[in-house]
């Protein structure tokens, strides 16, 4: 079956030559994304710094990191002890971490960001990087929900400007969305894709409307199941059980909430109540609120919907 692509290239061209390959990376947010994307860009073979404002943050990820790349070599070289070492050691020295992005700027291919989801922190950390790095360097954020073109309006580069919107567990889930904006160049959407394909995902193109195409129609799905706890229909234990057992997913929306973060669940809802007041399903979730304000964010904390 063939498809015809609705995106037609609608980027501007620039002037200034870009590196067909990304080949050095910063990643910006040492947190759950940030360690699994730059893990992974390390395991492809990309040279990442990893950056947070935090070195405890920086030194936690660095030990999952080290814990996961384990897991992955113990797939991926089965019965090749040597194999699997190598994998590790060459993987680990790809990686740097660092409180500041500001030396590796001078020469990154791409700086990436995942910081938390709030626009005012993205767009000032953009319009600094974008008085250091050269013209090569592409700018993408990993964010969950915010306009990419907004974000975007911080940098003197829109061209070389785009999303790139990976899932969670990084190491483990195959898709990357890659959102263009409408200045997006295609030679920067092309490296993009191309980059996203030397990480080993599959891409599929989108366009920078709300949450994209997995969280337009995940979004939803999560409030929907939240509002039914609220109404007392169902307890949440049984809801993931349901859901699991008779839609065949792999954790329920619960289970999925507590490992996405409830404090990411929260920026997201806020931002989409603010934006769209009159959608019913972007709707705040008062129970959601009240476990954010106890700090009770998942399994980041030890306690969210369950336990940890
Ligand atoms: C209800 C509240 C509502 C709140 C409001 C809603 C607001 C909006 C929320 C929107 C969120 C937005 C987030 C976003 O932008 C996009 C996302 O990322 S959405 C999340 C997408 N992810 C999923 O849906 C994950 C679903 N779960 C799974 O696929 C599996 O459960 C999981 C792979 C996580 C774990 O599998 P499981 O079998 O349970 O455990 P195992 O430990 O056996 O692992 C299986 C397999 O995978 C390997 N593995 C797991 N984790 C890692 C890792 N970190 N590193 C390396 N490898 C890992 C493991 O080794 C196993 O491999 P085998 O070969 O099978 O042994
Ligand atoms: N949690 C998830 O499942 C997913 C989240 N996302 C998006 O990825 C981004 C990050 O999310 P998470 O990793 O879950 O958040 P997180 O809270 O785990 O990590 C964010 C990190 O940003 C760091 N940070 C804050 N200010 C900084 C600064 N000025 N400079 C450098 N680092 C700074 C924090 O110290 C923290 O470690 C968000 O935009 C989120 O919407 C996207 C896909 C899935």
């Amino acid at each position: 079956m063939a498809f015809v692509s609705q995106f037609a290239r609608r980027g501007l061209s620039t002037s200034s030559s870009l590196n067909a390959k990304i080949q050095e990376v910063i990643v910006i947010g040492g947190g759950l994304m940030g360690a699994g994307i730059a893990q992974v860009a390390a395991q492809t073979g990309h040279k990442v710094t990893l950056v947070d404002i935090s070195q405890q943050v920086l030194d936690k990820s660095n030990a999952r990191i080290a814990e996961s790349i384990k897991r992955v070599a113990k797939k991926q070289f089965k019965d090749d002890a040597d194999g699997a070492g190598k994998f590790i050691d060459s993987s680990l020295a790809n990686m740097n971490i660092a409180t500041t992005a500001n030396e590796a700027l001078l020469t990154a291919d791409l700086v990436l960001e995942a910081v938390v989801e709030n626009m005012a922190l993205k767009q000032k950390l953009f319009a600094e990087y974008d008085q250091i790095a050269p013209a090569k360097t592409i700018f993408a954020s990993n964010t969950s929900s915010l306009p990419i073109s907004e974000i975007a309006s911080s940098s003197s580069r829109p061209d070389r400007f785009g999303g790139l919107h990976f899932f969670n567990p990084v190491p483990v889930m195959k898709l990357l969305e890659v959102v263009r904006i409408p200045e997006t160049s295609d030679e920067t959407f092309d490296a993009m894709v191309a980059w996203g394909k030397a990480m080993k995902k599959m891409t599929v193109d989108c366009k920078d409307t709300p949450g994209f195409i997995v969280n337009r129609l995940l979004v939803p799905y999560l409030m929907e199941a939240v509002r039914l706890v609220e109404r007392g229909d169902a307890s949440a234990k049984d809801v993931d059980l349901a859901m699991k057992l008779g839609a065949g997913h792999p954790m329920g929306p619960f289970e999925l909430a507590d490992y996405v973060g409830l404090d990411t669940n929260k920026f997201i809802m806020d931002g989409w109540s603010a934006r769209f007041p009159d959608e019913p399903l972007f709707r705040q979730s008062e129970m959601l609120n009240k476990m954010v304000a106890e700090n009770k964010l998942g399994k980041k904390t030890g306690e969210g919907f369950y336990k940890y």
